[in-house]
């Protein structure tokens, strides 16, 4: 089950995300070069969930920076949709830690603001807004701010936010990581309800592995840093998911083993790197 990851070869539709060779180097203050990842390779299907582990500090919100524009490739090509990203590409959305919900707009007006954007007129998005609202379980909420919803309402906000605009690509960067873990079960399996069907190619990093385990179809594994590709493991649990339930079938246990023995490797590499820094 667990495969290093070729890149795909022949006809047919471009990957969704495709990581060639990527290298990113930061400058340090006094000038010299920095490597945060190398020579990552990564192909991502469409409609596929990836999960991204490894341990501290070892580049997996890099990775995520070059798929979604922010930071450019030292060496190497990284495409969404078969495009050159160089730029913010069209059709990616985000969601990250932090809440990106605005303190001073609505709960209606925080879920509309990605198709207001886009120049769609107020009454559209609204309408479109409503619907949003009501998948993600917040009906009634419509003109509550920020500071007067709990944790995971402004979750929900966020993933109304970050789905309404139908990305092609979704990236996650430890979008549960400050939640109480029975909020974040329910927001994993609320995640898995709204995304299934929307075609949308995710890569999700996360610290936690059960969590990657339970959302995805494949766990790459990255390095100790700077990171690069160590494994991928194909994991073929049958959707549809209810988190709670999966992680405890003998199959959940097998891959949680598997990957957590490749995973310990690189955690103790980066472990014994702290431990020399303040030896
Ligand atoms: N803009 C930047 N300039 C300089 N160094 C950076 C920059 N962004 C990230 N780094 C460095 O690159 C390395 C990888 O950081 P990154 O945030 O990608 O790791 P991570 O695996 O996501 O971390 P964590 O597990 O803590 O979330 C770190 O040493 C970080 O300090």
């Amino acid at each position: 089950m667990t495969q290093m990851h070729s890149s795909a070869s022949g006809a047919g539709p471009a990957p969704a995300i495709s990581l060639s060779g990527a290298t990113k180097r930061f400058l340090t203050k006094d000038g010299t070069p920095f490597t945060a990842i190398r020579d990552v390779t990564l192909e991502v299907a469409p409609g596929e969930f990836v999960a991204v582990v490894g341990p501290t500090g070892c580049g997996k919100s890099t990775t995520l920076s070059l798929i979604s524009g922010l930071e450019g490739a030292s060496e190497g090509t990284v495409e969404v949709a078969g495009a050159a990203v160089d730029g913010i590409p069209d059709g990616v959305g985000y969601m990250f830690q932090g809440d990106a919900v605005l303190p001073w707009k609505n709960v209606l007006d925080n879920v509309a603001l990605g198709l207001r954007f886009r120049g769609m007129g107020r009454r559209e998005a609204d309408g479109l807004a409503r619907d949003w609202i009501g998948r993600v379980g917040l009906t009634g909420f419509e003109d509550r701010y920020p500071h007067q919803l709990s944790g995971g309402m402004r979750k929900r906000v966020a993933m109304a936010q970050s789905l309404i605009t139908e990305p092609s690509v979704l990236l996650l960067d430890e979008p549960f990581g400050a939640l109480d873990v029975q909020t974040r079960e329910l927001m994993q399996d609320e995640l898995l309800g709204l995304w299934s069907g929307t075609g949308a190619a995710c890569v999700f990093v996360t610290h936690d592995l059960t969590e990657a385990i339970s959302l995805a179809d494949r766990v790459v594994v990255m390095t100790a840093g700077p990171a690069t590709v160590k494994d991928v493991v194909t994991v073929d649990l049958p959707r549809p998911r209810r988190v709670e339930e999966i992680r405890l079938t003998p199959e959940f246990i097998e891959l949680y083993k598997r990957i957590w023995d490749s995973l310990r490797e690189e955690v103790e590499i980066t472990r014994a790197r702290g431990a020399s820094r303040v030896a």
